[in-house]
């Protein structure tokens, strides 16, 4: 096995792929299949779908605001960036240690291109596929109801080492979260003793304004092309779905105007980015995108996505239960116990906030156990518990523990048990840095069938961030994947698939069948000539392109 350099240039020789100055187009041929039940079984209908994907080679200026900046997990990310850009190296009692991307698909994973003549397996790295945001290049900024600055709020999340804190505290400290919005009613009430930095507002609708300028203000300064907007702030209550009230964007809009109670302060950021045509991602398990919410995004074309970032317990969850279910074994009972110290944690021991993320926690099996009718009737599923225990001592420090017990054949029974510690905001900062560079590649990604003018974007709810969110959010109707296998593999299939390559099907059949089927592999095929590279806005972009 083989693994390209850090800058490798990924050449297709195809005649599917085309460079300009400003695009690579491709013609994928999509695949699809629908099912037609009968009486005595399936009937399969393989459809194909003559696809032209467009993506856009120049990465523009694109700035990260986060809500909650000042918690455990937007300080960690901002520590993070900055630790990157600079190189830090810190030392500790088991050595040295140098800043990394540990935990980010896009930053520290690979991606399989093939074999070389000799048939070893070459892969590269995933952001090497298509022009990425490069992490040094994001401008960060944000709001908090702690007026804590970014250096203070380090120190208080005790998430990193203290020889790492000590150089990033002057370039920390001099960030500072901009004054939030702040409704009780929607987190826990132990959390009123940080809110000393909440905007002065009469109602929702100068609240929203007031986001709107702050967005504004935040693109003008930094001459920013592009703005995402991330949650990470606390777990809110669940917002009820109230007809007239929140069932529409109208209705949104109007509720807003009329200062409603029933709109959480998600929604209202929500709201504000959707309106500044920022993309919106939900960290967080409460239901921000209430109908009103969506259609909003919709009218407007802006991507939103979540919910829930899937770091840790729920991660391996959707890894475990994939694996069982589809080795033929049968989940019974799971149950799946953690306990952390951390503000989140705290925010957690309220029953209202622990509501939303049991419900995100524990939705995650359902698709991977409908997927088998051999194992599990209609309706029926494995007992499945979460606990969420607050324990001050541990801090960012999350103890997770599970226990999985499956039938096996015969009566016989299997028990995993999983012990699993971490610091819970060093696993979600890198998924953090990858819902935005995954977001903001998706807008320059558009699609048009052979026979359009035109192209077309995603659908709103982005539900390529699945493999990101322990709830993915899905366009109505579609249906919910929470299989990470499977949600990998469709964010490696679309880079792919973006430089004219097929999804990987892991058949392999060049090595599993006679080499006379495939012809011989002529010395010009395996040592194409290389391309001249393409530089654009300084950064050198690997060119993909046919062999000029
Ligand atoms: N591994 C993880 O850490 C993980 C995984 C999945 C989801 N999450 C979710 O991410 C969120 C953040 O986690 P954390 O560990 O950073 O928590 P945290 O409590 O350390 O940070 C949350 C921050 O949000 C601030 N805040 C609360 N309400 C706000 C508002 N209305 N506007 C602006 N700021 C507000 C708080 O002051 C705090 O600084 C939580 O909802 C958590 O459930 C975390
Ligand atoms: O992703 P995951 O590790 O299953 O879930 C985590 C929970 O176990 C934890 O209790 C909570 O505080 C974090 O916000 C996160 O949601």
């Amino acid at each position: 096995m083989m693994h390209c350099s850090n800058s490798p240039s990924v050449t297709v020789s195809s005649d599917k792929v085309t460079y300009t100055d400003h695009f690579i187009e491709t013609s994928f041929n999509y695949t699809s299949t629908l099912i037609a039940n009968s009486v005595d079984g399936y009937k399969v209908i393989p459809k194909q779908t003559e696809l032209m994907i467009r993506t856009g080679r120049i990465v523009p200026r694109v700035g990260l605001m986060m809500v909650g900046w000042g918690g455990n997990n937007g300080t960690t990310l901002t520590a993070a960036l900055l630790a990157n850009k600079h190189g830090f190296k810190w030392r500790t009692k088991t050595g040295e240690h140098s800043a990394n991307w540990y935990g980010s698909i896009t930053q520290a994973s690979t991606v399989r291109l093939g074999t070389d003549k000799d048939g070893s397996e070459i892969y590269a790295p995933m952001s090497s596929l298509v022009p990425m945001l490069n992490p040094d290049n994001l401008v960060v900024d944000g709001w908090d109801i702690s007026s804590s600055d970014l250096g203070t709020a380090m120190q208080r999340a005790c998430v990193l080492d203290q020889a790492l804190q000590e150089q990033l505290l002057p370039l920390m400290s001099k960030y500072k979260p901009r004054a939030s919005i702040y409704v009780p009613d929607y987190i826990a009430a132990n959390q009123s003793e940080r809110a000393d930095n909440v905007i002065q507002v009469t109602n929702k609708q100068e609240a929203v304004d007031k986001i709107r300028l702050d967005i504004r203000d935040f693109k003008n300064k930094n001459n920013l092309d592009k703005v995402i907007i991330l949650w990470t702030a606390n777990t809110e209550r669940f917002s009820d779905i109230v007809a007239g009230l929140n069932d529409t964007s109208e209705n949104l809009l109007a509720s807003i105007a009329k200062n409603a109670s029933e709109v959480a302060p998600s929604t209202l950021f929500a709201v504000a980015s959707i309106l500044e045509n920022c993309s919106f991602i939900n960290g967080s398990p409460q239901n921000t995108f209430v109908p009103g919410c969506i259609e909003l995004a919709e009218k407007h074309g802006v991507f939103i996505g979540g919910d829930d970032f899937k770091s840790g317990q729920t991660k391996i969850k959707s890894v475990l239960v994939d694996f069982l279910v589809s080795a033929g074994i049968k989940p019974v009972s799971i149950v799946s116990y953690n306990h952390l110290g951390n503000n989140d944690g705290k925010n957690l021991s309220a029953p209202q906030q622990f509501r939303s993320k049991e419900i995100s926690k524990s939705s995650v099996v359902d698709d991977m156990v409908a997927s088998n009718r051999i194992l599990y009737k209609e309706g029926e599923k494995p007992d499945h518990c979460v606990v969420i225990k607050y324990v001050p001592y541990v801090k960012d420090s999350k103890r997770a523990m599970d226990e999985y017990i499956s039938e096996i054949m015969m009566g016989g029974h299997n028990t995993l048990v999983i012990h699993n510690t971490c610091e819970d905001s060093l696993l979600a900062a890198p998924i953090m840095l990858d819902l935005v560079i995954l977001t903001e590649l998706c807008t320059r990604i558009q699609f048009k069938s052979s026979g359009c003018t035109t192209y077309s974007s995603f659908d709103t709810v982005l539900s390529v961030l699945s493999y990101l969110c322990k709830a993915p959010l899905v366009p109505q109707g579609a249906p919910v994947t929470n299989s990470l296998y499977r949600q990998r593999s469709c964010i490696e299939n679309l880079l792919k698939a973006c430089v004219g390559l097929p999804p990987e099907d892991n058949l392999n059949f060049e090595h599993r069948l006679p080499k006379s089927l495939f012809g011989t592999v002529s010395s010009d095929d395996a040592n194409p000539k290389q391309s001249s590279e393409s530089y654009i806005n300084g950064d050198t972009l690997l060119n993909c392109g046919v062999n000029k």
